[in-house]
């Protein structure tokens, strides 16, 4: 993969653009007003700090973050831009809708749809993994609030997990509930994470946990108050940020390359799997039978 493979971010080239950085504040203050830019898409907005060299990034697809092809297709294409800016060397992934993080892959896009629609689908739900997973960038996931899921996976794929601390809010990854599988990348994340044996019981029960059960056995890592989410995403990215980046950037592809590479070797066989898979009408079942079950749950 490009984003391992390729150590861009090298130190000199670091301090350069520091220097340069500093050296143009001094001598034209006009730059001060461009220290912040945005740019966003429908469904993902970033925000970046050119003084600190952090992106905080906010999926926006109301009501609940669903993982549609839109929002992953934008999220990928907004991770690349942002790890090909040299400027650029850390990452805050969060939401824009309060009480949810992401409730996971859009059912919708897996319900009723062409078998086209769904390798079209699955093929942005590999790259987003793929691309975060795989981020040159410090990455850390302001969970500020329910992540399960598709929405657990991309806070796994982050370096570190700050989760609002509320029992309402609750984090797993939930796929059996729905009567359908995690692949053997999402296994592969959380056992990254968490390791064989947690692994192997929550993948089975399709457990969600409350975030202070995620936090006993390392799902998240740190525990704030909903309000201090995105303060203390910032100041545990200064943190990480304080290692120089050449030497981290080494260490990261160390764990995660080889998990990275298993996907990357078997891509259209995955798809293929999935694409089989979920056109099952017993499968296609289950999940309408999921999306009522949530509708009643309102009434
Ligand atoms: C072999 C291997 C091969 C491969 C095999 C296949 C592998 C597939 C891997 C799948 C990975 C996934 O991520 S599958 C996705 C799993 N996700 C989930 O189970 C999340 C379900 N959602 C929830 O639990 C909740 O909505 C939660 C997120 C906590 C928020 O609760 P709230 O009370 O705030 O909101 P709700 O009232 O429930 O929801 C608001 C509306 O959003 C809808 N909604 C909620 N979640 C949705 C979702 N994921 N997709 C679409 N729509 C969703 C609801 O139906 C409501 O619609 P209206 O009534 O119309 O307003």
């Amino acid at each position: 993969m490009a984003a391992l493979a390729v150590l861009r971010r090298s130190a000199p080239a670091r301090l350069l653009s520091g220097t340069l950085c500093v050296h143009s504040r001094v001598l034209a203050p006009w730059r001060q007003y461009q220290s912040n830019r945005h740019f966003s898409n429908d469904k993902i907005l970033v925000e970046m700090d050119e003084s600190t060299g952090v992106a905080v990034m906010k999926m926006k697809n109301p009501p609940v973050n669903g993982l549609s092809l839109e929002l992953l297709t934008e999220f990928s294409i907004s991770l690349e831009k942002l790890e090909i800016d040299r400027g650029c060397r850390g990452l805050i992934l969060t939401s824009a809708s309060p009480k949810v993080f992401s409730a996971g892959l859009d059912i919708t896009e897996m319900c009723g749809k062409s078998a086209e629609h769904y390798a079209a689908f699955w093929k942005a739900v590999q790259e987003m993994w793929l691309k975060l997973f795989g981020s040159n960038m410090v990455t850390i996931a302001a969970i500020n609030g329910s992540s399960p899921a598709g929405g657990c996976l991309m806070a796994m794929c982050c370096d570190y997990r700050i989760m609002a601390d509320s029992p309402k809010y609750a984090i797993g990854l939930n796929e059996t509930q729905l009567g359908i599988v995690a692949p053997f990348w999402f296994k592969d994340t959380m056992t990254h994470t968490v390791g064989s044996r947690v692994t192997e019981q929550s993948l089975q029960l399709g457990q969600m946990y409350p975030a202070p059960a995620a936090l006993k056995f390392g799902l998240v890592d740190q525990l704030v108050p909903e309000d201090k989410v995105q303060i203390t995403a910032a100041a545990a990215m200064a943190q990480w940020l304080s290692v120089p980046d050449h030497a981290r950037q080494i260490t990261k592809p160390m764990i995660r390359k080889p998990i990275v590479d298993r996907l990357v070797k078997q891509r259209e066989a995955d798809i293929d799997n999935f694409v089989s898979f979920i056109s099952k009408e017993s499968i296609q079942k289950s999940l309408q039978a999921y999306m009522d079950r949530l509708k009643q749950k309102k009434q």
